[in-house]
C-alpha cells in the first residue's frame, strides 16, 4: 500500500524528545503532519501540539493512534512505556518510530517481536539514529567496501557533560552504550557474543554511586574486539567518536566538527553541548527516511531484531558491570522476518 496523502503521526510522549521530533515534523521535513499528540501529562501533549491545524491532544496513547488521520505513529515515551504503545500501535497495523530502546529488557522485547511476527510484517524502525548520521554512514561504506581490508577492531568514546538527577550505573549502558552496541552490531555486521565492564575510581565529578567513567568491553561472534569509553559527566561537551582499525588502515569520525578558529592565542572547534546539536540531522534523515518509506508502503531501517539484540547485550552489560566478570550474550535464533 502506498499513501499519497500527507502522512498524519500521533507521537507518543511529548517531554524533549517527543516535542523535538514533533517540531521535525511540522516544520523541518514534509510529507508528514501531527495528527495527534499523546502524553500522561495533559499540559505538556497540549504545549507541543499549540498551533497545530487538526492536532488532538490526548492522555491515553491508545486514544492518540485512534484519532482521526492518524496513519503512522512516533513513539517518545520512557522506555518501560513503549511495549504497551508498540502492541496498541500493532492492533491498528500502524507503522512506528520507537525511540531507542525497543524496550528496556529482552524478556519484554521478545513479546515485541512475537506480535510482529503474528503481524506478518515489519511494522516497526528503532530510534537508532547514529545509523543516519553522515560520518557513520562514510564510516559504514568504507568498511563495507573493505578499504582497510577486514574490520579488527572499534574503539567509541561516549561523553556527556554532565548527567541529570537519579542517573544510574545501569542508565550508562541501557541509556548510552546502548548506541555503541548498535553501531558496533551495525558497522560490522556481527553479533556481540561477551560483554565486560572495567571501573576505574570513580570522576570526582561523578554523582553518589555512579561509576563514572567506564570502560566496556565487548567481543563479537566473528572474532572482533570492541572498545567504548563511556564518560557520562565529563563537564566538557558531547563527545562521540568511532575509530575502526582495519588490516591495511584505520578510519575515525567525531572528532572535529564545526569552525576551525585561530584566535585568543588558540586554535581549534567548540565543542557541541549535548547529543540534539551533535545528531540534529540524524534525526532528521531518520524522520524523513521513516517517512518517505512508508509513504512507499515499506519499513526500513533498524528492526525489532536490533532492539532486542541492543537489549540483550545491554542486560549483560548490567550482569558485567555488577559483577566485572566477562557475560556471554544470549540470544534466541534470528527469526525469518528479520534475515
Ligand atoms: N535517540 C536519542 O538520542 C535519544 C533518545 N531518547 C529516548 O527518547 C525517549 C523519551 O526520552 P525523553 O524525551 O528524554 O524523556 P522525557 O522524560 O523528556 O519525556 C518523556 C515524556 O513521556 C511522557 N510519558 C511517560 N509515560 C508515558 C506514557 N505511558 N504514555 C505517554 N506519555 C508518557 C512523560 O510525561 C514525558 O512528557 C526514551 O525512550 C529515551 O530513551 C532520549 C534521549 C536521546
Ligand atoms: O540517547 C541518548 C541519551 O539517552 C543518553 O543519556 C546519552 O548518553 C546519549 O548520548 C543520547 O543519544
Amino acid at each position: 500500500m502506498t499513501l499519497l496523502g500527507t502522512l498524519g503521526v500521533a507521537v507518543i510522549g511529548a517531554g524533549r524528545m517527543g516535542a523535538d521530533h514533533v517540531r521535525r515534523i511540522n516544520d523541518v521535513i514534509s510529507g508528514a503532519r501531527v495528527a495527534a499528540v499523546a502524553d500522561l501529562d495533559e499540559g505538556r501533549a497540549a504545549a507541543a501540539a499549540d498551533g497545530i491545524e487538526g492536532c488532538t491532544v490526548h492522555t491515553d496513547p491508545a486514544a492518540a493512534m485512534a484519532a482521526p488521520g492518524v496513519a503512522a505513529v512516533l513513539i517518545a515515551s520512557p522506555g518501560p512505556a513503549h511495549e504497551a504503545a508498540l502492541l496498541a500501535a500493532f492492533e491498528r497495523d500502524l507503522p512506528v518510530l520507537c525511540e531507542k530502546p525497543l524496550t528496556p529488557d529482552p524478556a519484554s522485547a521478545l513479546r515485541v517481536l512475537a506480535a510482529e511476527q503474528r503481524l506478518g510484517h515489519r511494522r516497526v524502525q528503532v530510534g537508532f539514529m547514529r545509523r543516519y548520521d553522515a560520518d557513520y554512514l562514510k564510516l559504514k561504506r568504507l568498511l563495507a567496501e573493505g578499504a582497510f581490508g577486514r574490520t579488527l577492531m572499534l574503539h567509541h568514546k561516549h561523553r556527556n557533560v554532565s548527567t541529570p538527577p537519579g542517573f544510574t550505573n545501569a542508565m550508562m549502558i541501557h541509556d548510552s552504550a546502548v548506541h555503541e552496541i548498535d553501531v558496533t552490531r551495525w558497522l560490522l555486521d556481527d553479533e556481540i557474543t561477551s560483554v565486560r565492564v572495567l571501573r576505574p575510581a570513580p570522576s570526582g565529578a561523578a554523582p553518589g554511586g555512579l561509576g563514572d567513567p567506564q570502560l566496556i568491553l565487548f567481543e563479537t561472534a566473528g572474532g572482533r574486539v570492541v572498545d567504548t569509553e563511556l564518560f557520562v559527566n565529563c563537564g566538557f561537551g558531547y563527545q562521540v567518536t568511532c575509530e575502526a582499525v582495519g588490516e591495511r588502515g584505520t578510519a575515525r569520525i567525531g572528532d572535529e566538527r564545526g569552525v576551525f578558529t585561530n584566535a585568543d592565542g588558540r586554535w581549534g572547534t567548540g565543542i557541541v553541548p549535548g547529543f540534539v546539536e551533535r545528531f540534529e540531522e540524524a534525526y532528521d534523515r531518520q524522520v524523513r527516511r521513516w517517512v518517505e518509506a512508508i509513504r512507499r508502503g515499506e519499513v526500513e531501517g533498524p528492526s525489532c531484531w536490533d532492539g532486542y539484540a541492543a537489549a540483550a547485550v545491554c542486560e549483560a552489560g548490567v550482569r558485567a558491570q555488577a559483577t566485572g566478570e566477562r557475560v556471554p550474550v544470549d540470544l534466541v535464533e534470528r527469526p525469518a522476518l528479520y534475515r
